[in-house]
């Protein structure tokens, strides 16, 4: 018996905090970040816009756009010792592992490691931004044995994300798909990973503890890893006819579908979905190959008829990643390294009107009298 009457399991419903950064407006259908719905901004701004508008509260002219750029440029390099250290992690390591571990790394760089006002706090966010995608491609590099890539400072924050990842330079389409991603998977409200970084926050804990624990969330498959099992399912089915027996099949033993469902949108389809499979076909017909294309269809009809489940962000943003040539353990890392600015946004917030997470339990378990 327990004296706390309300539970929620999977706290479904509840109301965590209240924020200024964003809102998934089911009514409007609007995904609200710092007042503009993200799906309007996707089509005329960039991830630097919505870095901008996350950190500054304000979408940026020109001029601040290339300050922004110029910062996060001066940060792209990380020290020579984090490299060792990746050399120093088992091969088998996930990338996701290998990016928790470099992330953690920062702090014991940060002579100013106690301080959690705003402006520290917002170069902190900068600066990862700027060795995020260093941390993403050359861990991977390193884990896989082979030479790490440095930045190429004269091309724009996501060509040169892509081409460290890829070692390729995008074209300019494979360049604007891979932005809309980051522009997509930047800020969404408050996912587990979001949760996670602002319950370690709330102990006053720093930035790079509180983003540390949310790489650990993103990780799993029923979050950000949903995007890795998602291509893994495509891949071994590889026609559309077993596609969709592979899911008949998973759904009768009962198995999850990955990419499908989603807590707040359960009855539609992410809208951010539908954002990343338009770049898909735009990439099917550049290449002029749309299997993929038509597999993924498929698997949206079956479970729509089968489950009334519509996809999420991850089971169109896999299809698009293997297109534009990124290697399967690299999806999450991106969606992370995109993440990286939402979750910095809300660390700082906690930071700014703190009251530590401490929820209670309903206790079900047995109580004993102890004999004498
Ligand atoms: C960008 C992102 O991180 S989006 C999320 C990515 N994750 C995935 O794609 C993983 C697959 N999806 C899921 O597991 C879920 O839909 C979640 C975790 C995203 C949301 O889960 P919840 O809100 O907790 O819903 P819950 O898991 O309780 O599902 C409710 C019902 O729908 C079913 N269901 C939900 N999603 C799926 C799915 N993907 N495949 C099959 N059935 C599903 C559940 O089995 C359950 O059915 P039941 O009531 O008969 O037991
Ligand atoms: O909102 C969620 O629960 C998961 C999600 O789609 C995201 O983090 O982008």
């Amino acid at each position: 018996m327990s004296n706390i009457s309300h539970f929620y399991p999977g706290l479904d419903g509840v109301v965590a905090a209240e924020t200024k950064i964003s809102f998934l407006d089911t009514v409007q259908g609007e995904i609200v970040i710092k007042g503009y719905d993200l799906i309007e901004l996707s089509k005329n701004y960039s991830y630097l816009d919505i870095v901008h508008l996350l950190l500054e509260d304000k979408l940026p002219n020109q001029d601040e756009k290339n300050r922004l750029e110029n910062k996060l440029k001066k940060n792209y390099e990380i020290q020579e010792t984090l490299y060792e250290m990746f050399k120093l992690l088992p091969k088998q390591t996930h990338p996701m592992d290998a990016l928790r571990t470099g992330i953690s790394f920062h702090s014991g760089y940060d002579g100013d490691i106690d301080n959690r006002s705003l402006d520290v706090n917002k170069e902190r966010a900068y600066q990862l931004l700027g060795t995020v995608p260093n941390i993403v491609a050359n861990s991977y590099r390193i884990l896989n044995k082979q030479r790490p890539v440095q930045p190429d400072k004269d091309l724009s924050y996501s060509a040169n994300f892509y081409y460290m990842i890829t070692g390729t330079i995008p074209t300019a389409i494979e360049e604007k798909i891979f932005d809309l991603s980051l522009v997509l998977y930047s800020e969404h409200e408050m996912p587990n990973s979001t949760f996670t970084s602002r319950v370690i926050a709330s102990t006053q804990s720093d930035l790079y503890g509180a983003l540390t624990g949310a790489v650990a969330s993103l990780k799993g498959n029923l979050h950000g890893g949903a995007n890795e099992a998602v291509m893994h399912m495509l891949l071994e089915a590889e026609s559309v006819e077993k596609f969709e027996e592979l899911l008949e099949k998973k759904l009768l033993n009962k198995e999850k579908i990955m990419g499908f469902g989603h807590r707040v949108y359960m009855k539609k389809m992410d809208p951010r979905a539908l954002m990343m499979k338009e770049a898909l076909r735009q990439l099917s017909d550049i290449k002029g190959d749309d299997l993929l294309y038509r597999m993924c269809e498929a698997g949206e009809r079956l479970m729509e008829r089968e489950k009334g489940l519509y996809p999420n962000l991850d089971y169109y943003a896999a299809p698009v990643y293997w297109m534009l040539g990124i290697p399967i353990p690299l999806y999450t890392p991106i969606f992370f390294g995109s993440r990286t600015v939402g979750l910095c946004a809300h660390v700082i917030e906690q930071h700014a009107n703190n009251r530590l997470f401490r929820p209670r339990v309903n206790y079900i378990g047995e109580r004993h009298a102890l004999s004498k």
